[in-house]
């Protein structure tokens, strides 16, 4: 069963068009004019129960147009969208039954409260069982280590812990579908390997559904084998990480050492890094093999090693973001 079904999903925002100066505040008082900003267009995907996706994007791309829909805050200018069955616009509380929702850089939790008073409000707000609440705190507390600050106040807690409270607080309901939006922006590297465990646990072992909103590549790279990525309010590819490697990623890097210290000028291939008789040069598969390159420098100068670097996923997503796509 599809937990997530969207079909020609399209959002437009209407805006008033603000007007220049003083005369043109005052002439808007009378007469306003609006301007209509496409956000979401045409957009449609479907996303299997047990399914963890990367929905990605750069800034202002559509992604969190596109989730608010999918929770139910915000309605569809056209199309159609389902989640867990349901038209998540129509039936919010229904909706909010089935979902978590983390957006990273803000809280669900009460800001003043301990802790653990915010889960224990979340207990009443979801009518959550004693059984279940139980259950789900202690196994939380296990992975999350949530008892540490249980006490503190919500505003005092450091990003990291604030991020551990917020994503066992969506899950205590035992939600079938996950949105987490940045859930690891601006942790430091242990909390975002604990974060990222965490996901894949509750992914892997309680078969949520999992959507993940991220500027942060190696978040896509551990946690998805499918990301769906948007530009302009459009999909622009939905499919598995290795295959947009091989779509996008045609460039190569040729690390070579080189016997004299020279410059290697060869058509088409940049030199993007030299420490004297090191060069890392940049081509184009389609244009180059490595050997036509090796072959080209060994004319020149002597080669005394190489090595050969396939593109990061991070650096070919940062070009497609840079060149448009
Ligand atoms: N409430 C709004 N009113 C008008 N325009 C909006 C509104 N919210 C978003 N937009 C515009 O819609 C477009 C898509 O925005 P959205 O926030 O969905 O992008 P995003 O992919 O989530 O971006 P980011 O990565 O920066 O969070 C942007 O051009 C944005 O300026």
């Amino acid at each position: 069963m599809n937990a997530i079904e969207v079909k020609h999903l399209s959002k437009q925002y209407v805006i008033a068009k603000r007007q220049e100066g003083m005369w043109g505040a005052i002439r808007s008082l009378f007469h306003r004019e609006y301007i209509t900003k496409t956000a979401v267009e045409d957009v449609s995907f479907s996303i299997e129960a047990g399914e963890m996706v990367g929905y990605i994007g750069p800034n202002g791309a559509g992604k969190s147009t596109t989730i608010k829909m999918l929770t139910g805050i915000l309605v569809p200018t056209s199309g159609e969208v389902r989640v867990g069955g349901l038209v998540p616009y129509k039936e919010r509380q229904k909706n909010a039954r089935q979902i978590g929702v983390v957006f990273g850089q803000r809280s669900q939790l009460w800001w003043d409260l301990p802790t653990i008073e915010s889960f224990e409000l979340l207990k009443e707000v979801y009518h959550i069982s004693d059984r279940r609440y139980r259950r789900n705190m202690d196994t939380f507390t296990e992975i999350l280590k949530l008892d540490e600050f249980f006490q503190t106040p919500v505003r005092q807690l450091s990003l990291g812990q604030r991020m551990r409270a917020d994503i066992a607080a969506s899950l205590l309901h035992d939600p079938s579908i996950l949105f987490l939006d940045e859930p690891t922006i601006g942790l430091d590297v242990v909390a975002k390997e604990r974060m990222r465990t965490f996901i894949q646990e509750m992914n892997k072992e309680r078969g949520i559904t999992v959507i993940l909103t991220t500027h942060d590549m190696s978040d896509i790279e551990k946690l998805c084998k499918r990301m769906i990525l948007i530009d302009k309010g459009r999909v622009m590819y939905d499919g598995g990480l290795e295959k947009i490697k091989e779509h996008f990623g045609t460039s190569r890097i040729l690390i070579v050492d080189v016997e004299k210290d020279i410059s290697l000028n060869i058509e088409g291939v940049e030199v993007i890094r030299e420490e004297g008789i090191r060069k890392w040069l940049r081509f184009n598969r389609e244009e180059y093999t490595a050997a036509q390159l090796i072959q080209q420098i060994s004319e020149k100068t002597e080669i005394i090693d190489i090595s050969l670097q396939e593109p990061e996923i991070d650096s070919i997503i940062r070009q497609m973001y840079e060149q448009g796509l």
